[in-house]
């Protein structure tokens, strides 16, 4: 599990409000006990709590590129990083952790990596540079994520409802395979393999048809 809780864009930048944000991020404590971790990034809070699979004793999140410009908490796991990492080369990692390598692979690619993740994931990334964020959910949604706005034009986003549900005044189901992106204000499919259309077939169904075609394949061995 893991249990991630990102606050993006809020107007209230008090103690008050950190405050409230480390409580919410603690009605996810249950999908995380072995760590508790925030980063804040003037109106921006990235919060996240670990249960620890991959390199348990450094890979504390949120997770960094080398000069911490680029910030991400991640629930999930990526199966592909070390094909990812050596693909990386001239990037120096902080930790063992199979999430580090979001954040390097986004400084080299741009927020096209996405497609190049082999797992199973939802995170939340923040580029302190430009203060732009994305937000992303594996291809067939293993690995929940919601997504709520604030009353102050704030963005949210976390593992379960229950941290948006008091304080955001909408809130939605991420859609599996899915990005979001601050920069272009909205969500977009990411995950759009060959074989994948949504559109509803039109034959009418025949029950008769679909055995006849299905054992003509069984039998073509
Ligand atoms: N439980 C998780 O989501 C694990 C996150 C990350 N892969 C780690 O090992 O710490």
């Amino acid at each position: 599990m893991c249990g991630i809780l990102a606050v993006l864009g809020v107007s209230d930048v008090s103690l008050a409000k950190r405050s409230r944000i480390i409580e919410l991020s603690r009605r996810l404590r249950h999908r995380g006990p072995d760590w508790s971790g925030i980063h804040s990034f003037e109106d921006c809070y990235l919060a996240h709590q670990r249960l620890a699979i991959v390199d348990p004793t450094s890979g504390d999140q949120p997770l960094y590129n080398e000069d911490k410009t680029v910030v991400v908490t991640v629930n999930g796991e990526i199966y592909n990083h070390e094909e990812l990492k050596a693909k990386l080369k001239p990037h120096k990692f902080q930790t063992g952790s199979d999430c580090e390598v979001i954040a390097h692979l986004y400084e080299e690619y741009g927020e096209e990596f996405v497609d190049m993740l082999d797992g199973m994931f939802s995170f939340v990334l923040l580029d302190t540079r430009d203060k732009s964020f994305i937000a992303a959910r594996d291809a067939i949604g293993i690995c929940p994520l919601y997504m709520g706005w604030g009353l102050d034009g704030s963005v949210w986003f976390s593992s379960e409802m229950k941290a948006l549900s008091d304080d955001c005044e909408r809130f939605i189901s991420f859609p599996p395979g899915h990005l979001y992106s601050s920069k272009t204000g909205g969500l977009r499919r990411w995950y759009n393999p060959p074989w994948f259309s949504e559109s509803i077939p039109s034959a009418p169904y025949d029950p008769l048809l679909i055995r006849e075609s299905f054992e003509k394949l069984l039998s073509r061995g």
